[in-house]
């Protein structure tokens, strides 16, 4: 038996002797790296829908209520969520994240002693999310929505120094156990990346016990900003996850996972979801892309190219724009993308139906107020209509430009067999993206056609409102 599967087996030992309930007349913890999947779970046979998989008991969840370390440092915890003492120099204040990483960096360096060590033994040490690309793979996600801000390693480094490290170095004695040596600032920043990723990829949002019955989202982490409990729930995060998918997890005094299909055929994967994400961000916060996340694909289009677009179809310096207040930099364009139907199924179909209402709006205000401060800039409604039309599809076709291949050559890139993970899904998230600003350029052409006639006094289209 390799080692993988003796960590598996010992994992599940350890999960039944929390309390944990796996059934596994139904179920298997399956070896799925040769797809690139880690672990996963699958049916060993048919399973009828509503059937309990498997049940977590809280206490084998690490969170500041069970970890020992909350005990030990109680002003670190206490103080979750307040505001920054500005006064208090050794104040450090900590959100669910960072109170969660600590707590998982004690776990973690406690070794052998630590309640979860057959857990530990079985979470990732290397990730595919690109806050670890090297210069050259990130330069492949070049134009995409994962810009070198967004991916935030240099603001993650920031937090986990300030935050992070700040504590564990204030407190070698809690940390440390005796005996064992202490990290190197830069040892001690890689292994808080490694599980700062862990818990950006496997935590889950804890609902109170008392709240049960609201199990919206399925549990999973939805606002990372917010204030609400942070926890990781082992066998539940062994799960992979799709934008189609199957199980639920249900929050009570217990966490249980439950199937959501009148059918699950053997055979298949047991799948949670992380909600209707784009590659983007599946791979920012997941380093996975999946075909089913990529009808939730957006594009950010910046008014900058806007702008420069009507500046040159006007023939005037961008200059003499006119210059508005609350102007939005940035517009996202996404497809109206439906919910998963009560099976976790992908039923609807989707279509990008408007290019970006809040643009839409911006431009409008945008081109009256240019007609008034520069009352021959255009000469009636038409030609208002045509400029508007003009300047969103030369905008389009500008961001189209900004990524380093066209579609084609993403396309035969894709067929090559020896490409790597990270250059492949780069090339995904890039044609993702790059598909739907074709869709975009094809829906203004069509607009721009409808509008045209609608002018002459022909028939119009009806524009179709996108999702809320
Ligand atoms: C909560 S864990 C799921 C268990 C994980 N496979 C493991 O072996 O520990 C989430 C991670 O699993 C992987 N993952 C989840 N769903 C996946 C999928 N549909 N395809 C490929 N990898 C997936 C990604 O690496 C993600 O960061």
């Amino acid at each position: 038996m390799d080692e993988f599967q003796a960590a598996t087996d010992r994992f599940l030992s350890w999960f039944r002797s929390m309390g944990g309930d796996f059934r596994d007349d139904l179920l298997e913890i399956k070896d799925l790296r040769s797809r690139d999947a880690g672990r996963g779970i699958v049916a060993l046979k048919d399973i009828p829908e509503d059937t309990t998989l498997f049940t977590i008991p809280r206490n084998a969840i690490i969170n500041v209520e069970t970890s020992d370390l909350s005990g030990k440092l109680p002003g670190i915890f206490d103080q979750l969520g307040a505001d920054e003492d500005e006064d208090d120099e050794d104040s450090v204040r900590q959100d669910p994240w960072t109170s969660l990483i600590l707590i998982m960096l004690y776990e973690y360096l406690l070794g052998d002693a630590s309640r979860w060590k057959p857990y530990f033994d079985v979470l990732p040490q290397t990730f595919d999310t690109p806050l670890f690309w090297s210069e050259a793979e990130l330069k492949e996600l070049e134009g995409t929505c994962l810009t070198t801000e967004k991916i935030g390693k240099q603001e993650s480094d920031e937090m986990l120094k300030s935050r992070v490290l700040k504590v564990v170095k204030a407190n070698p004695t809690v940390f440390y156990p005796e005996g064992t040596t202490h990290l190197s600032d830069e040892e001690l920043l890689a292994l808080a990346h490694q599980i700062g990723s862990t818990v950006m990829a496997y935590a889950f949002d804890l609902d109170n016990a008392s709240e049960e019955g609201d199990d919206e989202e399925d549990g999973w982490v939805e606002d990372r900003e917010g204030k609400t409990m942070l926890g990781m729930v082992p066998m539940a995060d062994i799960l992979n996850a799709n934008a189609d998918f199957n199980a639920h997890v249900n929050h009570g005094d217990s966490l249980e996972v439950l199937s959501l299909r009148s059918n699950l055929p053997a055979g298949t994967e047991i799948l949670n979801y992380y909600g209707p994400l784009p590659s983007s961000e599946l791979l920012r916060r997941y380093g996975y892309v999946t075909l089913e996340h990529q009808r939730y694909d957006v594009v950010e289009l910046p008014w900058s190219l806007v702008a420069s677009a009507l500046a040159q179809r006007l023939n005037i310096t961008e200059s003499q724009l006119p210059k508005l207040e609350d102007m939005e930099d940035y517009f996202i364009i996404e497809r109206d993308s439906g919910d998963p139907d009560s099976e976790g199924r992908l039923t609807f179909e989707y279509k990008l139906r408007e290019i970006s209402p809040e643009l839409d709006e911006q431009l409008t205000t945008f081109l009256k107020a240019l007609k008034k401060s520069k009352p021959d800039a255009f000469l009636d409604k038409r030609q208002r209509v045509e400029i508007y039309s003009a300047a969103i599809k030369q905008a389009l076709a500008a961001k189209l430009a900004q990524y380093p291949t066209t579609i084609s050559a993403n396309e035969a890139l894709l067929k090559k067999a020896d490409m790597s993970k990270r250059h492949r899904m780069a090339v995904e998230v890039r044609l993702g993206e790059k598909t739907l600003l074709q869709e975009a350029i094809a829906l203004v052409d069509g607009e721009a056609g409808a509008k045209e006639e609608e002018e002459d006094g022909g028939p119009a289209t009806k524009k179709v409102k996108t999702k809320a």
